[in-house]
């Protein structure tokens, strides 16, 4: 049977595009997606840098699709404010019209050093601040070599989950991505990401947090994703969405994306 959850399609621009190029390529981007309509249960997501949310998001407003693409952004502190110089609250990213926070992303982990810790902490930030954490997980290189992708991402679950309820969980996103899949062009196989997704991630939920968290937490794909591979990914059920990095900084593969992501008919 089909399942009903509606997959997201989200751009992590990472440190690219100024405020002028953010807001000229959605533009842009809005009017083919507009154009092309919008692909049977699919939500898109956008998140630049935080210079440019608010160019986004004014354009998104503009648009008439600001009811199926959402503005994201890539990173949280845990406090809501105070002298915590260079950071971003919570609450900052949800008046700019944040809807989403990326949280725990491999790079935030292996360059700034973010631990599960530090990661569980923002979720809940996120949630306070009335945000939709997308929570990232996926092993190194090293640890899939040495067997353990199993056992590094039921430890970030854990810790990233405790204290949340099921209704929390059931809500929230989570993305695997393998962290030698990203920016190498190496993307998993559709078959392992699906593996992963539903016989480790999916499990895990069950195993924390319950059936009903597990059946409808939505889970995405991240690590080389483009405008070729994805109807492999999107083939398969459990995999709902895709976390795309440099491919969605073009119009046209990002584009072909969201359209890969239409959910058929059960
Ligand atoms: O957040 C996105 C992921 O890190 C994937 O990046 P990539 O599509 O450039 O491999």
């Amino acid at each position: 049977m089909a399942t009903h959850r509606t997959r997201l399609m989200a751009g992590n621009w990472k440190m690219n595009k100024v405020p002028s190029e953010a807001r000229a390529f959605t533009r842009q981007l809005l009017g083919r997606l507009e154009a092309a309509g919008r692909p049977e249960g699919v939500e898109v997501l956008l998140c630049p840098p935080f210079p440019a949310l608010t160019a986004v998001h004014e354009e998104i407003v503009a648009s008439g699709a600001g009811d199926w693409v959402q503005l994201g952004a890539q990173n949280l502190y845990f406090e809501t404010h105070g002298a915590f110089t260079g950071e971003v609250a919570g609450p900052m990213l949800a008046d700019a019209g944040c809807r989403y926070v990326i949280v725990g992303h491999s790079e935030r982990r292996h360059l700034f050093g973010e631990s599960d810790e530090t990661v569980a902490r923002k979720v809940k930030a996120a949630f306070s601040a009335g945000l939709v954490p997308i929570l990232c997980v996926g092993e190194t290189i090293d640890q899939r070599r040495q067997g353990q992708t199993e056992a590094v991402i039921r430890r970030q679950l854990e810790v990233a989950l405790e204290g949340l309820d099921e209704a929390a969980v059931a809500g929230m996103v989570i993305a695997y991505e393998p962290v030698w899949a990203i920016g190498t062009g190496e993307n998993a196989t559709p078959e392992e990401a699906h593996r992963v997704i539903q016989q480790v991630i999916r499990q895990r939920v069950r195993e924390l947090t319950g059936q009903a968290a597990a059946e409808r937490v939505r889970i995405q794909y991240g690590g080389s994703v483009n405008a070729t591979n994805i109807a492999d990914f999107m083939a398969l059920d459990g995999i709902d969405g895709a976390l795309v990095g440099g491919a969605s900084l073009k119009v046209d593969s990002f584009t072909a994306i969201v359209a890969a992501g239409r959910r058929k008919a059960a």
